[in-house]
């Protein structure tokens, strides 16, 4: 009892030097609360508090990660990383938004007492925490990641470790392979990467390498934290020749200015640093905390247009390679054959390209549905032998049940012992060596990036050919500024409105208009706005259905003001 009075005092001492901001909301969103920097000492504080109290439940290391990934510069987030390295449980949310709400230290320290009785969990000592820190490059970081150790010092038992600047998936992967045991440090992370991909370059077929194609990859880092990373895992490897612009270095450029994989796939433009001399090239984006990867290359010399080669396209490629993969093993080749059944799913959101479903389905694959949000993807990917999500914008990796990898290691000991170096066990080792070079724990731009590569020079193909699996049908996707966005409702993987009445009727009939349309709208979970998602046969027409869709939502929910459109 005596510790349990030493940490209700030492909980509204800290808590005292954390004001909430007045009028200052906070939700834990798609991703975790997101803000201006210069408002999240609170809840940075606040999420230190609810990181010490997961890992105390759970009896193993959680992760605190401290960015705004695609966000401006001035804007910054935190977000918990669970045990598996995946997101924190959707079940904390609700206590997660009460904490970063409860105005007052009394007030805060009541939901932590109340939430701690609900879960069983012990407080006041006896039991121990372990946080790991990570942050991007942002210039609010160092402060807030100050705030989360504060906020971790404040429950007894629990110990904050600061890994640095890292990408978000670094820190979900650190997380993750502490957990199990393994190495878990960012050069591990680097050897993890480095070998795994080494592993499917000696194993592209000896008659592709002839015609190999280029190995020059320009990539554009969002003047982020994954630009330095790049250059860092470069120094491992061999096979490729990268070159890191936006790399974030100073003068450089500005975090997620006119550059990085949000602004390529939104605005479908050439971003900074990028021009004439790279027509053709093959070039790749990431986001500002490096979880997304897009490609593109660039069309002509005098305009900015791109091929952008989106997550869906990136999707498409790990798909007919893993599917060609299971087929080898499944060949029959003589009387040994042992058939290798594997559910192969794959998870996409409403804004997946209608031409990239469709492309899937007809590979004959099973495509799933979910709301936007890895937290939603990543959880139906885990329901299959191997689940490969991806959103459109590039977030994704492949995820591969325990029981598939133990069943291939031990078809791959088999095969090694008696038919080594055959095409089935060839594809048994790049089965393997996949499921250790793609992030296990969340979509990853580094992992990611090597996968595609090596995919590439798999099938001998440029950026051209790989765009050119199916074409995308022409999209638009518009902001529409509403004063309480909490007042749309979606259904059925977000694709149909509840609230308010009436206006899925007006989408409907609007789409209706259109050749090939599909529309839809849902409130933003790291933006204060609606977004509108339209696409139809015609660019004009996905334009035009997304506009006046727009101003319907406008003129249901908007201000009195006039239309506020990006
Ligand atoms: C249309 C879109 O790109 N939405 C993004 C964006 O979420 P919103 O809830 O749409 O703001 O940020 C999320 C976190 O990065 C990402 O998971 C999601 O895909
Ligand atoms: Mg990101």
């Amino acid at each position: 009892m005596a510790d349990e009075a030493k940490q209700r005092s030492l909980l509204l001492e800290s808590a005292s030097r954390f004001p909430l901001p007045s009028g200052a909301k906070f939700s834990y969103g798609t991703a975790g609360f997101r803000s201006q920097g210069s408002m999240l000492a609170s809840t940075v504080f606040r999420a230190g508090i609810l990181a010490a109290l997961r890992s105390l439940t759970t009896g193993s290391t959680v992760g605190l990660m401290i960015t705004a990934s695609h966000n401006p510069v001035a804007d910054n987030g935190v977000k918990i990383a669970d045990p598996d390295g995946g997101m924190m449980t959707q079940r904390w949310e609700p206590f997660a938004d009460a904490l970063a709400n409860a105005p007052y230290p009394e007030h805060l320290l009541q939901l932590v007492i109340q939430f701690s009785k609900e879960e069983n969990i012990t407080i006041g000592g006896g039991q121990s925490a372990q946080i790991l820190l990570g942050r991007d490059t942002r210039p609010s970081g160092e402060a807030l990641l100050e705030a989360a150790k504060q906020g971790i010092n404040a429950i007894i038992g629990a110990v904050a470790i600061d890994m640095g600047i890292l990408t978000t998936p670094q820190l979900h992967w650190m997380v993750r392979s502490r957990n199990k045991g393994m190495k878990a440090s960012e050069p591990d992370y680097f050897t993890q990467l480095s070998r795994s991909f080494k592993c499917l370059m000696d194993l592209v077929p000896k008659e592709k390498i002839k015609d190999r194609m280029d190995t020059k990859l320009v990539v554009d880092g969002a003047n982020g934290v994954g630009g330095g990373k790049l250059e860092e895992l470069k120094k491992m490897m061999t096979g490729l020749e990268i070159y890191v612009r936006n790399s974030g270095k100073k003068g450089e450029g500005i975090l997620n200015e006119r550059c990085g994989a949000d602004y390529v796939q939104k605005e479908k433009v050439v971003p900074c640093g990028f021009g004439p001399d790279d027509v053709g090239i093959r070039c790749a984006s990431f986001d500002g905390d490096a979880d997304r990867l897009v490609y593109f290359s660039v069309l002509s010399q005098s305009s900015d247009s791109i091929d952008l080669v989106d997550g869906d396209k990136i999707l498409a490629l790990f798909a007919v390679f893993i599917k060609e993969q299971l087929s080898i093993l499944n060949q029959k080749e003589n009387e040994l054959y042992k058939e290798f059944p594997a559910r192969l799913g794959i998870v996409q959101t409403a804004y997946a390209n209608g031409a990239s479903t469709d492309y899937l389905k007809q590979l004959g694959l099973e495509v799933v549905f979910t709301p936007t949000g890895v937290k939603y993807l990543h959880k139906k990917a885990l329901e299959y032998d191997i689940g490969i999500y991806f959103e459109a914008n590039g977030h994704g990796t492949i995820l591969f049940s325990e029981n598939f990898i133990s069943r291939l290691e031990a078809v791959n000991n088999e095969l090694a012992s008696g038919s080594a170096g055959s095409e089935h066990h060839k594809a048994a080792l790049r089965l393997l060596a996949v499921s250790q070079l793609i992030n296990q724990a969340v979509g990853d731009a580094l992992s990611g990036l090597l996968l595609v590569e090596a995919v590439l020079q798999y099938m001998g193909w440029s950026i051209q050919r790989w765009s050119e699996l199916y074409s995308d049908l022409p999209s638009r996707q518009l902001k529409v500024k509403v004063a309480d966005r909490s007042a749309v409702v979606t259904a059925n993987a977000e694709t149909q409105v509840v609230k308010p009445l009436g206006l899925q009727e007006v989408i409907d009939a609007e789409t209706a208009k259109y050749n090939r349309g599909r529309c839809f709208i849902r409130p933003s979970g790291t933006e204060d706005i609606i977004r509108v998602y339209a696409e139809a046969s015609t660019q004009e027409a996905a334009d035009g259905l997304a506009h006046s869709v727009a101003q319907h939502v406008d003129h249901f929910l908007g201000f009195c003001s006039p239309h506020q459109l990006a």
